[in-house]
């Protein structure tokens, strides 16, 4: 009766992994595209920002532009200092699934 019906998908992509990274679909990420809930790709891998809006140095409305998308083209273009790439780590919550990937990064980072 109470029966949960769990919306992961099982990925069978787990090869040689040694840690457990969640493997995450783009259909998955543009859901989270508003300030409640914002979720960014950028280089193949899936952030999970919504906390970082307000800190964010370059302001929340370009962060909100870009929520549920690929912004690794915009966050490049920037030319973010290490100190962003650092950052971005905190917010690290998967991998984009392969088949998603526009940017065919060969080995997203994982941490
Ligand atoms: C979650 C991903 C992002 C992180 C962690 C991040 C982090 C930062 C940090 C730490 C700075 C301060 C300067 C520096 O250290 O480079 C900054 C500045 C800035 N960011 Fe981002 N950023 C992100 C995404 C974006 C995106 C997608 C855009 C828009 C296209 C953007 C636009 C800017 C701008 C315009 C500044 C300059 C602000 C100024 O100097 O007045 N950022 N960001």
């Amino acid at each position: 009766m109470a029966s949960i019906e769990g919306n992961e998908q099982q990925e069978d992509s787990n090869e040689e992994n040694e840690v457990e990274v969640k493997v995450i679909r783009m259909s998955d990420v543009s859901v989270h595209s508003e300030a409640d809930s914002c979720w960014m790709v950028v280089n193949d891998n899936v952030y999970d920002i919504t906390q970082f809006l307000r800190e964010h140095p370059g302001g929340e409305d370009v962060l909100l532009e870009h929520g549920g998308r690929d912004a690794t083209e915009p966050f490049k273009e920037v030319a973010h200092s290490e100190d962003a790439s650092t950052t971005l780590q905190r917010f690290f919550i998967g991998i984009l699934h392969e088949d998603d990937r526009i940017n065919k990064t060969k080995k997203p980072k994982t941490y």
